[in-house]
Formats: C-alpha cells, structure tokens, sequence
C-alpha cells in the first residue's frame, strides 16, 4: 500500500534530503536535548543509503514514525531517607517501539538522569535488540537517584516507591526491566518483590537480572562484558588479530566492565587498566580481578582502594586519563560520551588497534571518525554489547518455559548470537556501499527489521 506523502516528487528527494528534513523537525520538537539528538544523527545519517533503495520507507514516512516514542512516562518518586527526611526525585520509562516484541531495557539510577539520557539510550534500544534476533522491542528508563553512599534501607526504600508506580505500565507481555548504571542484583531484588507484592501474583518474567534463587538466568551477570569480547573477537579474527597477547584498557569498574575484563584476560589478554568515576587505576602486572570484583561488587568502594592491596600499582584522579595509558584494545564500558576526539587521537597515536563499545554511545561522534579515518577496527555500542539484552531475552524464554539452562547453554548461545550480530552487521555494510564500517552496518541491519515490522502492522 503506497501513501502519498509530502514528499509528492520522491524520485527526486535523495535519501539525505529525507533525513536532513526529518532531523530538523527532531531537533525542534526535543530541544536542547543533546545526548538524544546525538544517537538522532549517528542513526539518520547511517540510513541514507537505504532510502535510494527502499522509497517505501519515505513514502510511509518511517523516520518520522521511528524516532518518536510510542510513548514517555514521567513521574514522581517520593521517599523516606535514613534521618526521616522526604526526598523526591524523577522517574522514567520511554516505551520506544514495539514492532518486534514487548519494550525491553535497562534502569540507570544517576544523578544525570534525564529525558534526554532515556530516549537516547530508549532510542539505541531499539536496534540493539533488533540486531539480537530475539522477540524484544525498545524501552528504557530510570531515575535522577544517586545510590552512591546511600544505605540499603534507602535503596530498598527507594526502589519500592519507584516500582510502586512503575508496575502501572509495565508487564511480562509489555514492558520488561533490567539493570544499568546504578541498577544491580540488589536493586533489582527490591523492584522485583514491590512487583510482586502490588501484582498479587509470582510473573517471573517481568524483570530480567533476578537473583539466580528467584528465576534470574546464568551467565546474564557475565553476558554484556563478555558479549563485547565475543564481538571483538570476531573482529579481531578476521584481520589475523587476537586478544592473546594483547594490552587493554577497560574503562569502568562495574558490571559490564568486570566481566569484560574476565573474558579479555580469559583468552588471553594482559589488561593494565581500569577506573571509576573519580579516577583510575594502572598495574603493569595486568589487573588482579579478584581484588577489583571484591572491592567493587561485595564491599561497594572506590576504585583507589586496589592499590592498598597493590602498592606497585598507581592510582590516578580523573576518570579521563586512562585514555592516555598505551593500549592495543580500548574497551570502554563506564558511560556516554567518555571518549573525545583529543582521547581517540592520543589512543590512536600510542598504538592502539581495536575499540569495543561496551558501554552505550561511550565515543563521541568526533571520537568515532578519528578512529575510521585511522582504520582502527571499531565495534559499536548497539552490536558489541548486545549480549546484555540478548541473555535477558533468554531469561524470559526460560521463565516462560519454567526451566534453567546451564552456564554452558546460555554462554554457548550469547557465543552464537554475538557470532551472528557480527556477521549481520558486516553484511548490511557492504551490502549498502559502506564496508568494514559497523557503525552503518549496525543500524541499517537493525532498523531494516523495525521498519519493516512497523510497515507490516499499519500506521499506528
Ligand atoms: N548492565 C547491562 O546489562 C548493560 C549496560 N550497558 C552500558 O554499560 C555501561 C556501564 O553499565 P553497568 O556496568 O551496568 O553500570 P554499573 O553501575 O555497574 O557501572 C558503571 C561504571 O561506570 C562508572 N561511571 C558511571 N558514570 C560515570 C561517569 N559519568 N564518568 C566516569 N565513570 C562513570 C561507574 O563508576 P562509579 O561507581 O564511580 O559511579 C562504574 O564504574 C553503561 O553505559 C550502560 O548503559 C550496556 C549494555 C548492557
Ligand atoms: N542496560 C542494558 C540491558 C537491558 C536489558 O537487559 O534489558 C542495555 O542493553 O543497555
């Protein structure tokens, strides 16, 4: 079914007429909401190609239908703190899109949390899950919480207030949370048994990242950072590289960097280096895990206590810096925009070869052309930590079938399903005049499937 458009003479608007057009009207009607307009454009641009091929997609006016949200939900979270003082604070959930299955995506408790973070990561989302393979559409949200110093009774009292109205738009069949920043184990314990308790009924699969005693997964808690590695892998294979052997740099020091910083030196790897928000650590001798997982996810401090444990290790302020130390492989897996052009370019000049994305948007756009223009192999976000949300989908297959899979079947899938995402993105590269370029790979082997789906379900 074709529908006229605006765009009466389409033969003669290219693709970038299109998207210029459309990103105008994004910019104006979300103003001053730069992280968003950020993802926006990245995107938009990377879709040019397709629309010299596929005019339907302009003649439904697809972009504009894509990148409004189906819906935004804000609101208030009223809680108690340890003194008996009322705190308030905001809370989010965009419900992105919905064409390929129910929303799906992660909480981020920060102070930066805003409308803008949670439709850019809401945004991101969309094609990260796509690209998965798995029946999962795009959501996110959050709230402008600090959990930093605050004590379990807070968090756990914050968490209740934030579920107690969250659980009004949210269910197994429509939209199902996970972790993000600032959203971990513990967390999502206490959002889990508001749920229940509002509910009135045991729905396993509303949240995915549970506790192993309550229906969570194994191998979810490894799955982003060791998905970044698979992907990586993948990459470096092909170009006769390996991380045997290789120097890396992981920036972050929570979940996803972790387990990033396990599988890397599982196979092989010696990484030197890895941070917090307040600063970063370097160790000649390669990291010792065990003493970060310790002080990270038992005793809740500060990335500087390792060299307490470790005296010929150095402890550096500012988070930044790490980009400075000599690396063959950057990983960065703390937050947007931790990478600049200034960082890339110091990267670049000190030797490196490789970049993976395991945090979401971690390069500026600057950040991202210094390294294509210099030929690093570069592994974007929305494909190289897929893992995360793909095992989250699996934990929704095993609690809807009631049973658990091994730490073996689950990895061996994320092996698989990474391998794929790999393959998919490469192809939809060079299928679309832009090879070896994942950045366009990726978001034109995702939004394909969206824009189909939604083409398929009728103008809603
Ligand atoms: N968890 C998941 O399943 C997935 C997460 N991601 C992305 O990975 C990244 C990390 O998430 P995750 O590991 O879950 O979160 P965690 O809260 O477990 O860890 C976040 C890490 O990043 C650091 N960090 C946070 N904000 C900043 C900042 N502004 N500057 C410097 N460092 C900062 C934190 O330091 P500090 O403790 O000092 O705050 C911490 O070390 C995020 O971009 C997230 O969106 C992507 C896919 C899946
Ligand atoms: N925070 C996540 C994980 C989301 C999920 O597992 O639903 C992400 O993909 O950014």
């Amino acid at each position: 079914m074709t529908i006229s458009t605006k765009h009466n003479d389409i033969e003669t608007i290219t693709g970038q007429n299109y998207v210029n057009e459309v990103f105008e009207t994004v910019k104006k009607r979300n103003p001053n909401e730069t992280e968003f307009h950020q993802v926006v454009k990245e995107i938009f641009d990377s879709l040019v190609p397709v629309f010299a091929r596929h005019p339907e997609y302009m003649e439904q006016s697809i972009l504009e239908r894509i990148v409004e949200p189906e819906r935004l939900i804000t609101f208030r979270v009223p809680w108690v703190d340890d003194w008996g003082k009322v705190q308030v604070n905001r809370g989010f959930r965009v419900q992105y899109n919905s064409a390929i299955g129910p929303y799906k995506g992660g909480l981020r408790f920060h102070p930066t949390v805003n409308a803008s973070i949670i439709k850019f990561l809401g945004f991101e989302q969309i094609f990260k899950n796509a690209l998965t393979g798995q029946p999962i559409g795009g959501g996110k949200g959050g709230a402008d919480f600090d959990p930093k110093g605050k004590s379990d009774a807070e968090i756990m009292r914050f968490t209740q207030s934030f579920m107690t109205e969250l659980s009004r738009h949210i269910g197994p069949d429509i939209d199902v949370p996970a972790g993000d920043i600032g959203v971990g184990a513990r967390e999502i314990g206490f959002l889990f048994g508001q749920y229940k308790r509002i509910r009135g009924g045991y729905e396993a699969g509303i949240l995915t990242g549970k506790g192993l005693g309550y229906g969570g997964s194994l191998t979810r808690t490894e799955a982003t950072g060791y998905g970044t590695v698979y992907f990586m892998q993948e990459m470096l294979k092909e170009k006769g590289l390996s991380f045997k052997g290789s120097t890396v740099v992981v920036s972050g020091s929570g979940n996803v960097s972790i387990y990033a910083i396990e599988k890397a030196a599982q196979l092989g790897a010696k990484v030197v280096a890895c941070s917090d928000s307040e600063g970063y650590i370097f160790d000649s001798n390669g990291l010792n895990l065990e003493t970060v997982k310790r002080l990270k996810e038992v005793e809740r401090k500060r990335i500087s206590a390792y060299v307490e444990e470790h005296p010929h290790a150095k402890y550096v302020q500012g988070s930044d810096g790490i980009w400075s130390i000599p690396c063959d492989i950057a990983l960065p897996c703390a937050t947007q925009n931790e990478i600049n052009k200034k960082s890339a370019k110091m990267l670049v000049a000190n030797g490196l070869k490789a970049v993976g994305e395991g945090a979401n948007m971690p390069s500026t756009s600057e950040a991202i052309d210094v390294f294509l223009d210099n030929q690093i192999l570069f592994a974007p976000a929305k494909a190289a930590n897929a893992g995360g949300v793909a095992v989250s989908a699996l934990e929704m297959a095993q609690n809807s079938a009631r049973l658990s899979w091994t730490f073996e079947e689950v990895d061996a899938k994320l092996q698989d399903i990474m391998t794929n995402i790999y393959r998919n993105c490469v192809e939809a590269a060079e299928d679309y005049g832009h090879p070896g370029n994942l950045v366009v790979g990726a978001n034109i082997a995702g939004f394909k499937k969206v824009a189909d789906a939604m083409i398929a379900q009728g103008v809603i």
